[in-house]
């Protein structure tokens, strides 16, 4: 049977994933904007305690995913639990009346797409969705920044206090892993570098795997729901030969799990000079090395919450929608770093923003 064929009647879904901080809620975002007319249901996956992105999802009030189709697990990384969360989501979805024509599945950034994609050869969803394609999102400026670059110092540091440690930086192995899975690569952020910062990120992104998916460059996420929801891999039937670093140093099975990865969410009051509060979380987050930072704050006086997004020290900043009736306002932020971040220390520098 040929592959177009087998794939006859199952419902298409597309797999996001690239490092915390990508873009991928942004592509998303920009895709149910512009979907064609197509209904889509939508999973998100985030690391940490708070639900940022369905929040920036569900209040993008695009007609091709209304509140009801966006789906959030939370409880932890979608690759740990397939079973448990995954697995259960996708059953329940298809049991609906009204099914939708495309399932987007957005992981968290510190996701291996890896036994996410192979879920989809269990015999109850195999039969029924087919995965379109893997799309890994890249932080160009990230890259061109040296972020996924081996850094011996770090290594070295956490296995002072991890002797378990048994691979290079925890950074460019999952920088590697979310590559190797993909059939489509998203050069995102392309207007933060130049043409020749553009090219060595392709190099090295390149140099990264030994497949050789699409690459395509786009900013603020914005590529063509043609290209993003019509791969038509079936890449549930490819993924044994794109084994992740820890399947291939665990062949036995042996759970992976994020030890490396750290996160918290730090509450505070009110906010009364966002400009200088972010101006000065920017040397916190530089101290620190957080990797990611994002949440909402409460300003006085004004009606709308305002979303903090911080990827690395680049921090973005609006107001996304007014505090709800009855809604507690506050500031709540969640930060995301390595297992060596100090916690305490970041806690008490944030807190002292205030
Ligand atoms: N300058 C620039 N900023 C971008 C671009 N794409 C996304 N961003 C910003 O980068 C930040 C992170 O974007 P998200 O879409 O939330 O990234 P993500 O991959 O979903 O993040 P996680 O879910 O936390 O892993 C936000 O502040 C975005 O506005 C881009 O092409 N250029």
């Amino acid at each position: 049977m040929t592959l177009a064929k087998a794939q006859q009647g199952k419902i298409p879904a597309t797999v996001i994933t690239g490092f915390l901080g990508a873009g991928k809620t942004t592509m998303i975002r920009n895709l149910l904007q512009n979907a064609d007319g197509k209904r889509i249901a939508l999973i998100i996956n985030e690391f940490g305690d708070l639900g940022v992105d369905g929040d920036v999802l569900k209040g993008c009030g695009a007609e091709a995913c209304s509140e009801e189709d966006i789906i959030e697990l939370t409880n932890g990384c979608i690759c740990c639990t397939v079973a448990d969360d995954f697995i259960p989501t996708m059953t329940k979805l298809l049991e609906r009346e009204n099914r939708p024509d495309h399932i987007v599945i957005e992981t968290s950034g510190l996701a291996l797409p890896q036994p996410l994609v192979a879920a989809f050869n269990w015999p109850d969803i195999r039969s029924e969705v087919t995965v379109d394609g893997v799309v890994t999102v890249v932080d160009s400026a990230a890259v061109a920044a040296g972020r996924f670059a081996d850094d011996h110092d770090k290594v070295d540091a956490l296995r002072v206090n991890d002797d378990n440690l048994d691979h290079e930086s925890p950074l460019e192995e999952l920088f590697e892993d979310q590559l190797t899975a993909a059939d489509l690569i998203v050069l995102n952020k392309t207007d933060l570098i130049d043409a020749s910062g553009l090219k060595s990120v392709r190099d090295e992104v390149a140099s990264r795997i030994s497949r050789k998916p699409t690459m395509i460059e786009a900013k603020n996420g914005e590529v063509a729901a043609a290209i993003l929801l019509g791969l038509g891999v079936g890449t549930e039937g490819e993924i044994a030969n794109r084994k992740s670093h820890h399947e291939m140093e665990h062949e036995a099975g042996e759970e992976h799990d994020h030890d490396e990865f750290d996160s918290f969410v730090v509450e505070l009051g009110a906010i009364s000079d966002p400009a200088a509060f972010i101006d000065r979380l920017k040397g916190v987050i530089a101290e620190h090395d957080v990797l990611r930072l994002k949440g909402f704050a409460d300003v006085p006086g004004k009606p709308m919450r305002l979303l903090i997004q911080a990827v690395g020290s680049r921090i973005d900043q609006y107001y996304d929608r007014a505090w709800a009736a009855g809604e507690a306002r506050g500031t709540r932020l969640v930060v995301i770093g390595l297992h060596d971040m100090d916690e305490a220390a970041v806690r008490a520098a944030i807190s002292a923003l205030v």
